[in-house]
This record gives C-alpha cells, structure tokens and sequence, in this order.
C-alpha cells in the first residue's frame, strides 16, 4: 500500500496528543464537544489516553433545529465510551450587527464556566481542551488579514490560555483537518456535519471551502508557515503588552500630556490603545488613534482643548491629563481647538 499523503496521516494526531500528555495537563480534564468531527476526535483520544478522567462537555446553542440532534448524537458517543457528559444550554441568538459566531462563541466560554463552577465540577475540572486544528488556524489569520487586524489579530488562536481559574487547550492546534478525518475513519468512528460549516454567508466556510484548496495547491506547507507567522506576531504583541504596561505606568493614569508627548508615535499610540482597553475596555478606531495623536503633538499651550470621540465616549483634556468619559446613548460630535 502507498504511503499516506502527509497532510491526511492519521499518525499526526497521535504525535500532536504525544505532545499535550508530555506537557501533563491538569487532570482531570473536560473535552469541549460538539459532536463534529474534530472534537469527536479529541474526545475519543483523550479518553483512551486518560480513562475515567475525562468528561465532555455540550454546549447546547439553540440556534438550528439539528442542536437536538447535535446533542443525542453527544449523549449516545459518551454512553458508548462510558465518559460523562455535561450540557449546558445557552441563548446565543445575536442581535442585529453581531457576528452570530463571536456570539455563538462568548456564549460558549460562559457555558464553560457555569460547567466548571457547579458542584459536580468545582473540586475536580482544571483543563479544557477545545478541538480547533491547523486549518482553523490558517483561517484564522486570513480572516485576521481580511480586516486588516493588528498583531493581537495575526497571532491568532494560542494553544494555551488562562480564562476564569481554568487552562484552556488546543491539543491539535498542529494537525491538518484531513489527517482528523482520516484517524478517525481509521478507527470507523463517526460524527455529525454541522451544516452550518457548508453555509458560505460565513467568510470563514468561504475561505475553507475556496481559498484553503488553492493555498495548498501553491503554497502546501501553508498551515506551518501560517502558524509560525502567527506566533511571530503573539510573541511580539506580547513586547507591546509589556512595554505599553511600563509606558502607562510612567505616564500615569490618567496619562499626563507631557509624558505622552515624550514618546514617539508609534509607541505613544501602543500606550494609548492598552490605556483605553484596559481602563475603559474601549478600542479606539484608527482614525480616532490618528486625530487623538494629532491633537496631542499640537497640545503645547494651557488653552489646547481636546474633545474627541473615541470608542463609546470621549476622550478630553482635563488640566494637564487626558481622560476618556462614557458618553450618554445618542450624543455624537468631534470637536478639538486651540
Ligand atoms: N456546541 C459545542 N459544545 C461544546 N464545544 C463546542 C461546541 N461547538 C464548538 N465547540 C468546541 O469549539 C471548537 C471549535 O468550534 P467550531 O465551531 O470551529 O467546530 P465545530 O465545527 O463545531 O466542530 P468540531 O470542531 O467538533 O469538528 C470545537 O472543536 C469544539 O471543541
């Protein structure tokens, strides 16, 4: 028999679950499961590697008809592999103007949450693994290109994070979805399509369906190449982190003109962004970033006013300070003069 293609080796998956075991992950651990393919896959891994430590978890959204099914299918898996199963249901119908995946996905991290912190859960789950592998991540960073996302943007999903006293971890964050697929035909498991997945209003299903085809056909060691740029970008966005912490420190808060003005642009805009997100959880426009830069170079004499729209409020010169203010729902305006 011919060798198998590298990008669907089944091996792949058992290397990349090689590498999370020897990271030891607190156990134990529950397996974000959604009944598709991918974390169908994890949820089989991780349970055979772990035995009666390991739980899943099912985030019931009650956005299609299929969730019903979605979560018999779930039910009838974990009977079968005798590993618990936790539901949690959620309301993750977006509003107008939201993205229904950013909401689908906030919901989910709350659902996980409300599962770590009820009673069967609380003394036992640390670790969560999610299932997302190299092609959600190349997608990641062409969506992230797409809007023209800054370096938090680019670095894309990190195969490890902290959120509310848990460890979150993307176990297969290196494996190419056909070598999923393929390990799990190996073992004549199944899943369930999510129809969603095919629906190409989602930029996301238009890039896998059609750009991810093309990339490797031109470029084939994308996924790897995709990672290390995205990895790239996380390790220098967390430089910026460091130095925008040291900045603001020196600036005080609320940041000072003068000190503001001692730094050069592109470093003074870094300190104003983590000012605005971390005190005021605003995320500036980069025009605003622009006119708020602008007024301050020019803010050299006691009678600069500065007045700006910025995010959900207003950013004013107040004495020697700046300081951003919510605005009232309905008011609008931008206005700075000497
Ligand atoms: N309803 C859900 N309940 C629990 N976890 C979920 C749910 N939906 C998604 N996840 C987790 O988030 C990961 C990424 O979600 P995404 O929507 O990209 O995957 P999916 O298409 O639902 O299916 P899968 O990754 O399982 O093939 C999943 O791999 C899974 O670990």
């Amino acid at each position: 028999m011919p060798d198998a293609p590298p990008l669907a080796d089944p091996a792949a998956l058992d290397r990349a679950m090689d590498a999370f075991a020897a990271l030891a992950p607190a156990l134990p651990l529950a397996v974000a499961f959604s009944g598709g393919a991918d974390s169908s896959a994890l949820l089989l891994a991780c349970a055979a590697r772990w035995p009666g430590q390991v739980q899943a978890w099912h985030v019931h959204h009650g956005l299609q008809a299929a969730a019903d099914d979605f979560e018999r299918h779930c039910a009838a898996v974990c009977a079968r592999l005798q590993v618990p199963l936790r539901v949690q249901r959620v309301d993750a119908r977006a509003a107008p103007g939201q993205s229904p995946e950013a909401v689908a996905r906030a919901r989910r991290y709350e659902a996980f949450e409300v599962l770590a912190s009820t009673d069967q859960a609380r003394a036992a789950i640390k670790t969560v693994v999610i299932a997302q592998h190299a092609d959600d991540q190349a997608e990641t960073v062409l969506l992230a290109l797409s809007r023209g996302a800054g370096l938090p943007g680019l670095a894309a999903m990190p195969a490890r994070w902290r959120r509310g006293g848990l460890v979150y971890a993307r176990p297969l964050l290196d494996v190419p979805a056909p070598a999923i697929r393929a390990w799990l035909r190996a073992r004549g498991d199944d899943w369930v399509e999510d129809p969603s997945n095919a629906d190409e209003r989602y930029t996301r299903n238009r890039i896998r369906a059609r750009l991810l085809p093309v990339l490797q056909e031109l470029f084939p060691a994308f996924r790897a190449t995709f990672a290390r740029s995205a990895a790239h970008a996380a390790q220098a966005q967390d430089i910026l982190a460091e130095v925008a912490a040291q900045d603001l420190a020196a600036c005080g808060q609320p940041p000072r003109l003068a000190a503001l003005r001692q730094l050069g642009p592109a470093r003074r805009a870094n300190v104003l962004r983590h000012w605005l997100m971390a005190a005021h959880g605003q995320t500036p426009t980069q025009a605003q970033l622009a006119a708020l830069q602008v007024q301050i170079e020019a803010c050299t004499t006691r009678g600069h006013r500065i007045d700006l729209k910025l995010g959900q409020g207003r950013v004013r010169r107040v004495g020697e300070v700046l300081q951003w203010q919510a605005e009232p729902a309905g008011a609008a305006g931008t206005s700075a003069r000497r």
